[in-house]
């Protein structure tokens, strides 16, 4: 059967990037995307948004939802200091098969942790599974309908403290309309849009840097 695009995105980094390379791993995903086959990875203009909030971050604790090949993931990681760890949260296998090649390609294996399955699930377990009392960072970028019920699950786990930083991708296109109005109207956030383009497009979208008050 033919190859899907997570794929041949892989194939091509596996041909065109500098092994153990992290930063040619997101240039020639963004090349691929850019010349041969859309993808919806952040991307390099929002990529650089997302860079320099978790530069200003330094998180010990960060978590991903939503991997899928693992582009934000390496993006991520690669910023992360020695010793930290980034959990990224993946419900599909052929995915999570895909982003895991593409973060050994990275040489990044050692500071992200990918794990299998839906976050519901494993919200209430990151606790007991990783010892997290609380997340300094999440980027939500997985299906754009559970990113309000995923933050309030959240914060009935106790995961968030004061300060803890939320970052959301596509909170335009394709939108997140639920979750914008309750971390701009509830008075536990901070909120704050970077404005900025959909990836690999002139379309409109954004990230949304939510501050979580306790
Ligand atoms: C119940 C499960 C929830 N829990 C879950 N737990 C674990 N993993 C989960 C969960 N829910 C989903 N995932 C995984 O995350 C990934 C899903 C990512 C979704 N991203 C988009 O839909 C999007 C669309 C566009 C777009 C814009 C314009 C267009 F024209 C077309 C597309 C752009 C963008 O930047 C986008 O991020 C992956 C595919 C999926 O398996
Ligand atoms: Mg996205």
């Amino acid at each position: 059967t033919r190859s899907t695009r997570p794929q041949r995105l892989l194939r091509a980094v596996q041909k065109k990037a500098i092994k153990g390379d992290p930063q040619s791993v997101i240039s020639t995903i963004d090349y691929f995307c850019r010349h041969s086959e859309w993808a919806m990875n952040v991307g390099d203009e929002k990529g650089a948004i997302l860079d320099s909030v978790v530069c200003e971050v330094s998180p010990s604790t960060a978590l991903e939802l939503g991997t899928y090949c693992g582009y934000s993931t390496v993006r991520i990681a690669r910023l992360l200091p020695p010793g930290t760890k980034l959990i990224t949260l993946e419900f599909n296998p052929d995915y999570a098969a895909v982003a895991r090649q593409i973060i050994e390609y990275s040489g990044l294996q050692d500071k992200i942790c990918l794990v299998e399955g839906a976050s519901g699930d494993l919200i209430p377990k990151m606790q007991e599974l990783f010892g997290i009392k609380t997340f300094d960072f999440v980027f939500l970028d997985h299906w754009k309908d559970r990113y309000l019920p995923d933050t309030k699950l959240l914060e009935e786990c106790q995961l968030l403290r004061k300060g803890s930083i939320l970052l959301a991708d596509n909170v335009i296109c394709p939108g997140t309309p639920d979750y914008l109005e309750y971390v701009r109207n509830s008075p536990r956030y901070e909120s704050k849009y970077f404005k900025s383009h959909l990836e690999y497009t002139k379309v409109e979208d954004g990230l949304e840097k939510s501050v979580f008050l306790g």
